[in-house]
This record gives C-alpha cells, structure tokens and sequence, in this order.
C-alpha cells in the first residue's frame, strides 16, 4: 500500500503537530485518557525502542541519525488501524515521508509563540536543538516550520492563553463539531 492510500479499516487518529512546548506531549496524553484512547508519544516510543534517551542520540550520533529513527518511528505509529491519539516530536512533520503518513489522520497544530514556548520548556536540556538562547532557537524553528504546520493542520488551537485541559476540550468539541456535519 503505497503512503497516500488508507486500507478500508484504517481510522482516522488524532495527532498532535507544532513546535517543543507547544504542549502535544502533555496535551495529547490528557486528550487521550479523555477519549479512552491508546497514546502514543514518538519521541517516548523513539527512547523505549533505542533504550536511549533523545538528549543522548543527538549527542552521540547526531540529529541526522535521530530524525531517521524518528522517520522510522513515526510512519510506524501512523500506520497503525486502530484510532488512537499520536504525539509527534516538533521537527517531525519536516520530514516528506511524514508528511504523506498524516494525509489519512486528523491533524491538530497547537500553536505557540516563541515567548510561550520558552517559558514552558525553561532550560529543559532534553531539548537540544534548543540550547543555548532558547527563545531565539523557538523563533528560528518557528520561522522555518510554520508553513509546513499551517499546510497539514486540519485543525489549529492557539495554546498561548489556554491550559492543557482547556486545550483538550477545545480539540474535542472540533471533532465533535466534524462529526456533527
Ligand atoms: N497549554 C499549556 N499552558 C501552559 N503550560 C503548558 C501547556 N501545555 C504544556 N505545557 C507545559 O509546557 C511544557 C512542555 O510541554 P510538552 O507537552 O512537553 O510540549 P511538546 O511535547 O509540544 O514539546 C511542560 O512543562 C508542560 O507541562
Ligand atoms: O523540534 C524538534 O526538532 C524536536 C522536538 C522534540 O520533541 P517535542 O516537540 O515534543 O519537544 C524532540 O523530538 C527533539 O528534541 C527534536
Ligand atoms: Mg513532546
């Protein structure tokens, strides 16, 4: 089945897009035991399959090695039939392949300013590629990335104002709204 055809049985999932703190970690996992559905967050499934810790893959063996082990993972976590809500890493729809895996699911972007996004993940040195001067690394990112968010999202929740929870109910009346027409 090549990337563009969705088998018969396949369902829609639910996933999470945007830039590191935009909170698809946290929100998904909420979203999730909301709906009673499976969760899968890619950068968890990435450090349980390498018994590595993500930190440590790009330090070791570079972030070329990390997005094929994220490549792999993600195409994998999408391609499953069961609906289920599936966490992406920030830099994971960058990736064509990727890209062409979320055709069939609903795509959420939980969108952040830089300032947000700063503010939430600190210092948090999990996040390598934002070392350094956190707030200008999300603004680059952001710059070279929102365009291929805003192309795949069927759906956007501006997250600066919002709690995690709040975020939930907003993605869930959406669906509900989808399911309405
Ligand atoms: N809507 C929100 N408002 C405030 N803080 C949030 C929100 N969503 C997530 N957070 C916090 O921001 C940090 C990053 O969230 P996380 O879910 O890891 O983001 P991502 O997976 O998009 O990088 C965590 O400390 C989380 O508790
Ligand atoms: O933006 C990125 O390129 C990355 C985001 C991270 O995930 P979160 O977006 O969940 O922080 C993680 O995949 C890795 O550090 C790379
Ligand atoms: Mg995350």
């Amino acid at each position: 089945m090549s990337g563009t055809e969705v088998s018969a049985e396949q369902v829609g999932m639910l996933v999470l897009i945007g830039a590191p703190g935009a909170g698809k970690s946290t929100v998904g996992r909420r979203l999730a035991n909301r709906l009673s559905l499976p969760f899968v967050d890619v950068d968890q499934l990435i450090e349980q399959t390498s018994g590595r810790e993500i930190a440590d893959i790009f330090a070791t063996d570079g972030e070329a090695t990390f997005r094929e082990l994220e490549r792999a993972a993600t195409v994998a976590a999408l391609a499953g039939s069961e609906e289920q809500v599936v966490s992406l890493g920030g830099g994971a729809p960058m990736t064509e392949a990727i890209a062409e895996a979320l055709a069939p699911h609903h795509v959420v972007w939980l969108k952040v300013s830089p300032g947000a996004a700063a503010d939430r993940v600190g210092l948090n040195v999990a996040r390598p590629l934002l070392l350094g001067n956190v707030r200008s690394r999300l603004v680059s990112l952001l710059n070279a990335r929102t365009p291929t968010y805003q192309r795949l999202a069927d759906h956007v929740v501006e997250t600066d104002d919002h709690g995690a929870d709040d975020i939930v109910e907003l993605i869930i009346e959406h669906r509900r709204e989808l399911e309405r027409r």
